[in-house]
């Protein structure tokens, strides 16, 4: 049996095993963090994306110093927006990005397009030698991505969560997830919705209650620094 200690977390603390976790960091982009991005351009409020960076990079720093993936997915399509769909897929009438272009000629090709700065990861969190990345063109990372086979391939069984939006990509993916047989983690102060705060609430109502666990950036960091990680075998080799 496993000495490890439990991840304190919401509704109640849950046995985690580091060697089979991956941080999942759902869509950060300038499209969905940056002023003058794509969701600043449609409109919606993303004063709290800048908080949740300096979060998430402390998050990326603790996993990776103990050896501990991090799968960074970005959202978008091919430059020609094939992939998006047309007028026969949902994605077309519901995509705000498609949607703000269409009402706004002058961005056609600027938003959630592979090559443009909305789609790159805003230059605080980029990836560093040894993440994986993988390319989602729907809210759900699971659908039509390498994601199931990436973590399948791995051993891996839970699912650190941390990105925007909370009520958006980053439920759709807990939600698969959980279906794919997934435990789902979600770090609450490393996400942010996209609408009013209760939006917010209500992700983490419903992860709580049906799909996963909710905890914050701070228990997840103390729970993998009283592990026995990589970096401290490292440092004990070397005494
Ligand atoms: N990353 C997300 O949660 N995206 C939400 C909306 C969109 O991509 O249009």
């Amino acid at each position: 049996m496993s000495s490890l200690p439990p991840l304190p977390a919401r509704p109640e603390p849950l046995g985690v095993d580091p060697a089979t976790t991956a941080v999942i960091v759902i869509d950060m982009q300038n499209a969905y963090a940056s002023p003058g991005g794509y969701v600043d351009l449609a409109g919606f409020d993303i004063t709290g994306a800048a908080q949740t960076i300096t979060k998430i990079a402390k998050v990326l720093d603790v996993a990776r110093g103990a050896g501990i993936p991090v799968v960074y997915l970005q959202n978008g399509w091919d430059p020609d927006y094939v992939e998006a769909g047309g007028p026969g897929s949902p994605n077309w009438h519901k995509s705000n990005a498609l949607k703000t272009m269409r009402q706004r000629p002058d961005l056609a090709g600027t938003l959630l397009a592979r090559g443009t700065w909305d789609y790159d990861i805003v230059d605080a969190l980029q990836p560093q030698p040894g993440d994986i990345r993988v390319a989602k063109p729907r809210y759900s990372a699971f659908f039509n991505s390498q994601l199931d086979s990436i973590l399948r391939a791995r051993g891996i069984r839970t699912l650190v969560f941390v990105g925007i939006a909370t009520n958006v990509c980053v439920e759709s993916t807990l939600r698969d997830g959980f279906h794919l047989e997934y435990f789902g983690v979600m770090l609450e102060d490393a996400t942010h919705q996209l609408g009013e705060d209760f939006i917010q609430r209500a992700s983490v109502y419903n992860i709580e209650k049906f799909f996963g666990w909710v905890t914050g950036v701070d228990a997840f960091c103390d729970w993998v620094g009283a592990l026995d990680t990589p970096t401290d075998k490292e440092e004990t080799n070397a005494l």
